[in-house]
């Protein structure tokens, strides 16, 4: 049976660089000749266009991915609301729910063999009264990746969000150090505290303002194989 690498990117708060890290690994792998594909299930914060609602993450990741999906593969829950998503749902009365997530997921076709989805938010963003994102992940069996803005609090962000990983049925496969601002003084030192403390690998850094990843030892070595179906 092929086998396809499929991660849940997440991180340490919104805004710290999901996105951007995601884009930049599909770039890596492009680089390293797989085929990729990317997702944005659920995106709050989206804007008005003649096709429809549209939001910038997902059309990012749409464009740096090689195997060609449909936008409403890529993000299939708009929400006009920068909000939380399941108070921007309520604005629009949709609601979000893991199984319709899920059915989604499946009933898309790539030859990709490496797929890479972006929550919103962080690790425990609410979908309705009983679920939330991490409910989607134990549901989809996937490895996730933690996306660590590397800033005053981090440490602390980061750990909590390691620890409720696991206590969430998940596992944590690697995790990405990203600078969101020019080299300070104590940046080693934070880096290796992470290092030391976290139940997972640095796999990659991307320095402020770069375009592409420092990849670091533990970066995994993955395999070309590749499926049809998800
Ligand atoms: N390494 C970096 N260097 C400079 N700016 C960065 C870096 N990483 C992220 N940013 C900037 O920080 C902002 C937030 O990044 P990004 O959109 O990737 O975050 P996110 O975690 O995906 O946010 P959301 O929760 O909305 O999905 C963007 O303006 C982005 O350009
Ligand atoms: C609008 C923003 N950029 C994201 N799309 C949504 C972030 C939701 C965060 C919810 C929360 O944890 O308070
Ligand atoms: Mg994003």
């Amino acid at each position: 049976m092929p086998h396809r690498h499929t991660y849940f990117i997440t991180g340490t708060d919104t805004e710290i660089g999901k996105t951007t890290c995601t884009v930049a690994l599909l770039h890596h792998f492009k680089q390293l000749r797989h085929r990729t594909a990317a997702m944005k299930p659920i995106a709050s914060g989206c804007e008005w266009s003649p096709e429809g609602w549209r939001n910038a993450d997902a059309i990012a990741l749409q464009h740096a991915m090689t195997e060609p999906l449909s936008y409403h593969e890529v993000n299939p829950i708009t929400l006009p609301e920068p909000i939380a998503p399941h108070l921007a749902a309520q604005l629009v009365k949709k609601s979000l729910d893991v199984a319709t997530l899920t059915a989604h997921y499946q009933q898309i076709k790539t030859n990709a063999n490496i797929v890479l989805i972006e929550g919103v938010g962080g690790w425990r963003v609410p979908l309705n009264d009983k679920e939330t994102l991490a409910d989607l992940v134990r549901s989809l069996t996937i490895p996730v990746i933690l996306v660590v803005g590397m800033r005053l609090g981090c440490i602390n962000h980061a750990l909590l969000t390691a620890e409720v990983i696991a206590k969430d049925g998940c596992l944590l496969q690697g995790w990405i150090a990203n600078y969101l601002s020019p080299p300070q003084a104590h940046d080693a030192a934070v880096l290796m505290t992470l290092q030391q403390r976290l139940n997972a690998p640095l796999w990659a850094t991307l320095n402020y303002q770069a375009q592409h990843l420092s990849i670091h030892p533990d970066f995994p070595p993955l395999s070309h194989e590749r499926m049809d179906t998800l």
